[in-house]
């Protein structure tokens, strides 16, 4: 059965849900599944924008024959080449041989090096940044988003609507839910977090783009934005254009301390509950302790994102930082976080090495302030330590408190 809703009187959501995949690209957890969306105009000249991911390829292809009503499709819109989007462009192409394929020059090199056996050369309708396409009544406007999140990315506006086909920007973890709108949910509630896990790990290296992105967004008459992913906003822009203000330029949300750690035996889960306990007697809110070896990273990085403050503490382990810790630590760096204060704490038995090698890796990152003199435990936290990390919690709580009034 067709799963098509409407989004005005002429465009159509033909976008589909996966339910049942566990990670995104293999890597992010999924507890409530992932939508791939897609969009149809109807006017003189039939347009899709961007397809869907293979897993969802016969709901997709029943939507789009649904919407079609028997018509040929014009022209098929590729804002993001990415495979959960353009998995069924050679199925559409098959379908609809006659169609037109706009994208720009990156887009069709992509498409060739995925596709080596297909030649879709034919049906190519190259575009430049700004360029403009009329279907009729609507004019899509195409604006480049080179590395948002990837390099050839663009977004579609429509002129008539005021629409934002914003490709992966604005969008979300989560399956749609029937509502296809954030102003007939609970947004912050459902998707809040699951939006900036998703920012955090997936776009969150391209802060510099995304600004850039936003800039050009300014400048449009935007009604509603359309990503790729998740529910449709058409009211309350400025929740989402702030949130993405924010996490582009690396602001921290709001005060606040992330502690991940990393212990095999627990003394150091011990010494880290010890300290945020004494931080949250020096009035510190929003305290996150996360163990390494069990909470998956892409949540604590979105942690990372919304908070200002970050302890990190780890055992030596075989000499080394312990691996789940300097697994977590690798892939914090990539996204380039910056803007953050911090502490470490180390711990190590008999040789310890993580203070050492932990303070080396954090100096490396740029925009990283530490706070303090790191802490290293001698296998459980001595009698005599309390005082130190009572002081590395006055040092915490004091810089949170300069944060705040500065905010
Ligand atoms: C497999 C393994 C390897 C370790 N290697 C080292 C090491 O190379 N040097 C060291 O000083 N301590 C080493 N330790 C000790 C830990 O760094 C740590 O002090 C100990 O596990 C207690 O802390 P925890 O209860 O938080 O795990 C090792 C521990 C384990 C389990």
């Amino acid at each position: 059965m067709e799963t098509v809703q409407p989004v005005s009187n002429s465009i159509q959501f033909i976008g589909c849900n996966d339910r049942r995949l566990e990670r995104f690209e293999n890597l992010f957890p999924l507890p409530n599944g992932m939508s791939y969306n897609s969009f149809f105009i109807d006017d003189t000249k039939t347009a899709i924008l961007d397809t869907v991911d293979s897993s969802v390829t016969l709901q997709y292809l029943e939507n789009v024959k649904y919407v079609l009503k028997g018509r040929d499709l014009d022209y098929l819109i590729i804002n993001h080449m990415e495979p959960d989007h353009c998995a069924n462009i050679v199925e559409l192409a098959k379908l609809y041989p006659n169609m037109k394929v706009v994208g720009n020059a990156t887009t069709f090199e992509f498409f060739e090096h995925f596709y080596p056996n297909f030649d879709l050369k034919p049906n190519y309708y190259l575009v430049k940044n700004k360029d403009e396409l009329s279907l009729g009544q609507h004019t899509l406007q195409f604006v480049f988003a080179p590395m948002v999140h990837w390099p050839e990315v663009m977004f579609t506006y429509e002129q008539s609507e005021k629409i934002l086909f914003s490709a992966d920007a604005f969008g979300t973890f989560g399956a749609m839910n029937g509502n296809l709108f954030t102003d007939e949910m609970d947004y912050g509630e459902y998707y809040g977090d699951a939006c900036r896990r998703y920012y955090a790990n997936i776009v969150g290296k391209y802060g510099k783009q995304t600004t850039r992105a936003m800039k050009q967004v300014a400048k449009l008459d935007v009604a509603m934005i359309a990503p790729l992913h998740g529910p449709i906003w058409r009211s309350n822009l400025t929740y989402i254009l702030d949130r993405y203000q924010k996490w582009a330029s690396y602001t921290p949300e709001k005060p606040g301390v992330v502690i991940p750690y990393g212990s095999a035996y627990g003394n150091t889960a011990s010494a880290v509950d010890y300290l945020a306990a004494e931080l949250s007697k020096r009035g510190v809110e929003d305290i996150r302790i996360y163990d390494v070896a069990k909470t998956h990273p892409s949540y604590i990085i979105a942690d990372i994102f919304k908070y200002s403050h970050v302890v990190f503490a780890s055992i030596t382990y075989n000499s080394a930082i312990f691996p789940a810790m300097q697994s977590f630590l690798d892939e914090m760096a990539q996204l380039m976080i910056k803007n953050r204060q911090y502490a470490l704490i180390g711990n190590g038995s008999w040789s310890p090495m993580s203070s050492k090698l932990m303070g080396e890796f954090m100096a490396n990152q740029s925009g990283w302030t530490n706070l303090a003199d790191t802490i290293t435990l001698r296998t459980t936290m001595a009698e005599d330590q309390k005082v130190t990390l009572n002081a590395l919690a006055d040092t915490i709580a004091q810089s949170i408190k300069a944060e705040t009034v500065t905010n």
